[in-house]
């Protein structure tokens, strides 16, 4: 007995400390496993009081500030994911974004253009470029800072000014408002807090845009623009104006199909054919008239005039000025058009965001009425001389008469 209960102490303790051992390697073993299972996004899966705070909170595209601060708290990894967590809620809900504006992008479409939530850009395309882009990374990541825009696409209502916006944003230095934010229209009173707050982040080098057709023609706005800074790059897609005109009335009657005829709304008196220039459709294509009015506070050097015929005919011809006049990199080419025969129109080979190509919604490119052509023609004989005025104060013959 008493031999047999000395060798029985003497062997436990060997087997213990290699039992010990096992543990201690299991549980390394076992952590590391879960340190990769977390690298490899599986903690996205982990339900968890501040992943989901995150995503429930989770804004527009720039409110980044409280979407890494939630992530400090959690060990590194996890923070890690619960990061591409939200970052891929915030893509998807752009994309989602992107999808609609693409299915109707119509200022008339978007909040930010009827006045119940002026310059949303949860409306057309969130105030971003495409989910993927480096620009929106930076945004998301709430990198870089808002900045007042440097160049503003001003104008004019129907000249083309979504494509233009649309593409542009294909440059990775360009990062743009989708909705119109009608700042230097109808929401002034806001202040320029509130319209940096619309504008997404950039990083240095980076050029922050907005489009506002209604610019154009409107008095306040160039002083306006002008008290912002001086320097704003201004842009003008312009187009035939009878086309416009009809473009406009085309919009009008989408919405309102009740409405007279545009044969009936151009004239004052058909009669005596004097045509109604108080009809705004009219009064826009007046360009001469409303340039006058920005060259009072911009040099003509700083305004470009985009072609909105050519921005239809050669796109990447159009986007090669505007590169240039922006000062960016020739980074959109024609490599990035196809010409859509269903659509009529030339669209991106790839959508921002995704490899699938990319064509403006049904609101733009629609089918016009047929007008009677001696309205046109009375309209043509109308604007003639101030189209000549136009193209001598542009140094731009654009070829509508
Ligand atoms: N690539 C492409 N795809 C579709 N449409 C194109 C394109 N390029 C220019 N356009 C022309 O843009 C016209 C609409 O102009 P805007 O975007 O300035 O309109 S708006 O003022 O913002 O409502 C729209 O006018 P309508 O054809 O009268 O619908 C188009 O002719």
């Amino acid at each position: 007995m008493a031999g047999s209960s000395a060798t029985a102490p003497a062997a436990e303790p060997l087997p213990r400390s290699i039992f010990k051992k096992f543990l201690v390697m299991l549980c390394s073993l076992l952590m590391s496993l879960y340190v990769f299972y977390c690298l490899a996004d599986r903690c996205q899966t982990l339900p968890g009081p501040i992943i989901a705070a995150g995503a429930a909170s989770e804004e527009e595209e720039g409110g980044g500030g409280g979407y890494l601060g939630g992530s400090a708290e959690l060990p590194p990894w996890q923070a890690a994911a619960a990061r591409r967590k939200r970052l891929l809620q915030r893509l998807k809900q752009q994309q989602r974004r992107r999808r609609q504006e693409a299915a109707g992008a119509g200022p008339e479409m978007l909040p930010g253009a009827g006045g119940s939530r002026p310059g949303g850009s949860g409306g057309g395309g969130g105030g971003g470029s495409a989910a993927g882009t480096p620009g929106t990374l930076t945004s998301l990541l709430g990198e870089g800072s808002k900045r007042l825009p440097q160049a503003v696409i001003i104008g004019v209502k129907k000249g083309g000014t979504r494509a233009l916006l649309e593409f542009l944003r294909v440059h990775p230095d360009v990062r743009a408002v989708g909705a119109e934010p009608h700042f230097f229209d109808r929401n002034y009173e806001r202040g320029l807090a509130w319209y940096r707050d619309l504008m997404p982040r950039t990083l240095e080098g980076q050029i922050t845009m907005e489009k506002t057709p209604s610019y154009f023609v409107t008095k306040e706005a160039p002083a306006r623009i002008s008290s912002m800074s001086k320097g704003t790059k201004l842009i003008v897609v312009v187009r035939d104006p009878v086309t416009r005109a009809i473009s406009d009335y085309t919009q009008t009657l989408s919405k309102k199909p009740d409405i007279p005829t545009f044969e009936s709304l151009t004239f004052k008196n058909r009669t005596t054919g004097l045509i109604d220039t108080s009809w705004s459709a009219i009064q826009i294509g007046i360009y001469a008239k409303h340039l006058e009015n920005w060259l009072l506070y911009f040099p003509i050097g700083q305004i470009l005039f985009v072609s909105g015929e050519r921005l239809i005919s050669d796109p990447a011809g159009e986007l090669g000025r505007v590169q240039d006049f922006l000062g960016l990199k020739r980074i959109i080419t024609d490599k990035h058009f196809y010409f859509n025969k269903t659509k009529g129109f030339p669209c991106l080979k790839k959508a921002e965001g995704s490899s699938k190509p990319h064509c403006l919604g049904k609101t733009k490119g629609r089918t016009h009425p047929d007008i009677d052509q001696e309205v046109v023609q009375r309209l043509r004989d109308f604007y003639r001389p101030f189209n000549m005025k136009f193209y001598q104060m542009t140094g731009q013959d654009f070829g509508w008469d």
